[in-house]
């Protein structure tokens, strides 16, 4: 693997692309206006941990409207976006993903969700105590982190006209319901009692969820070179589902059951689940979290939205009783969502976490 340096001496790592074309054709569809969606929902966590769900609901201008915002941010010169940072974890990040070595060509804003009431939480830049969500656009809430970058951000506001939109909280009030009306279905498909039992982790006032805004920025040098660099690393996501959204640029790859990776088509108009690891364990094995990736694109600039749904951290996660079959066994060690997560911050982004919980 080839590895060049970059400008803010971060050695991130080069890889071939793949051929042109090679996008994967068969990623699950489910149409969530369709009877059998729930079946479909389920078939395609199962085959592929991964699938595209069309008519969702969230309204296209509000995610328009918050991809808008997230672009102006980015497009900020870096002195001003580094007054948000270093993400720890929450803030703004730039190459260093985790605090584990971990590197990638990508920027990104991190930021931590509660349910109720629906705001950022441990965001050491929010130190006013009455900062909530509604009404404020992501500017608002990050121009907050220190007097410096509240008056950088006021010039910045002065020149370029008041940002007022609130698409960010309206963006993650529907995302969250899709991501609710998702996991229903799937239980509706896994045929368990109560329908609830798997949305009411992610709608608990205590559930512990992540918002996350990636910009992988387009590098023509790479287009001359055949190369593409590594944008975000090969992972599962730890939490339950993580709902995705990107601009209409390609990059993010999934690794299929045989261990091939494949490039997913883009989609600017739909949403991606993807499983992650406690979905994994709460369906035994049956459901498996698919590894992904994203390689940054050399012509053109990525934008992803992923709104990743934890559980609370109390929470124990086991296979529910509901899905085991007679005498079938659980093949992790039982574990709460706090602990899970902590052994994930210890890891690397690659590495197989749910490993060490395994029987
Ligand atoms: O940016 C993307 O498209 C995916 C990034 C990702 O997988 C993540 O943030 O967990
Ligand atoms: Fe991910």
């Amino acid at each position: 693997m080839v590895v060049l340096a970059n400008p803010a001496l971060v050695e991130i790592p080069l890889v071939r692309p793949q051929k042109h074309g090679a996008f994967f054709s068969a990623i699950p569809v489910v149409d969530l206006s369709k009877p059998f969606s729930a079946e479909a929902l389920v078939k395609a966590c199962e085959d592929v941990g991964f699938v595209k769900v069309i008519n969702h609901n969230v309204p296209m201008d509000v995610v328009q409207r918050l991809e808008a915002e997230a672009v102006k941010f980015f497009e900020m010169p870096q002195v001003f976006k580094e007054t948000s940072g270093p993400a720890d974890p929450f803030g703004y990040g730039n190459k260093r993903i985790g605090p584990n070595g971990d590197v990638g060509q990508v920027e990104y804003l991190l930021f931590g969700i509660t349910s109720k009431p629906l705001s950022y939480t441990s965001m050491s830049f929010l130190e006013e105590p009455s900062s909530c969500l509604f009404g404020l656009s992501l500017f608002d809430l990050i121009r907050t982190r220190r007097l410096v970058a509240k008056h950088c951000f006021l010039l910045w506001l002065f020149i370029c006209g008041p940002y007022r939109s609130p698409a960010l909280s309206e963006y993650l009030l529907a995302v969250k319901k899709l991501a609710s009306d998702v996991l229903e279905l799937i239980a509706e498909g896994l045929k368990i009692e109560p329908r609830d039992v798997l949305n009411g982790l992610v709608t608990d006032e205590q559930s512990d969820g992540l918002f996350r805004l990636n910009h992988y920025p387009r590098c023509p040098l790479l287009e001359r070179l055949d190369r593409s660099w590594t944008g975000f690393g090969e992972h599962t996501d730890p939490q339950i589902i993580s709902v995705l959204r990107s601009n209409n640029t390609t990059g993010l790859q999934i690794s299929l059951k045989n261990g091939s990776w494949v490039s997913v088509p883009p989609d600017q108009e739909s949403f991606f689940i993807v499983v992650g690891d406690c979905l994994q364990v709460l369906t035994n094995g049956r459901f498996k979290s698919v590894r992904h990736r994203v390689l940054a694109n050399g012509s053109k600039s990525r934008v992803s939205m992923i709104y990743f749904f934890g559980p609370p951290p109390a929470e124990k996660i086991a296979p529910l009783s509901q899905l085991m079959g007679e005498g079938e066994q659980s093949k992790y060690k039982e574990f709460t969502w706090g602990e899970y997560k902590k052994a994930a911050y210890k890891s690397r982004l690659g590495d197989n976490r749910l490993g060490q919980f395994e029987k």
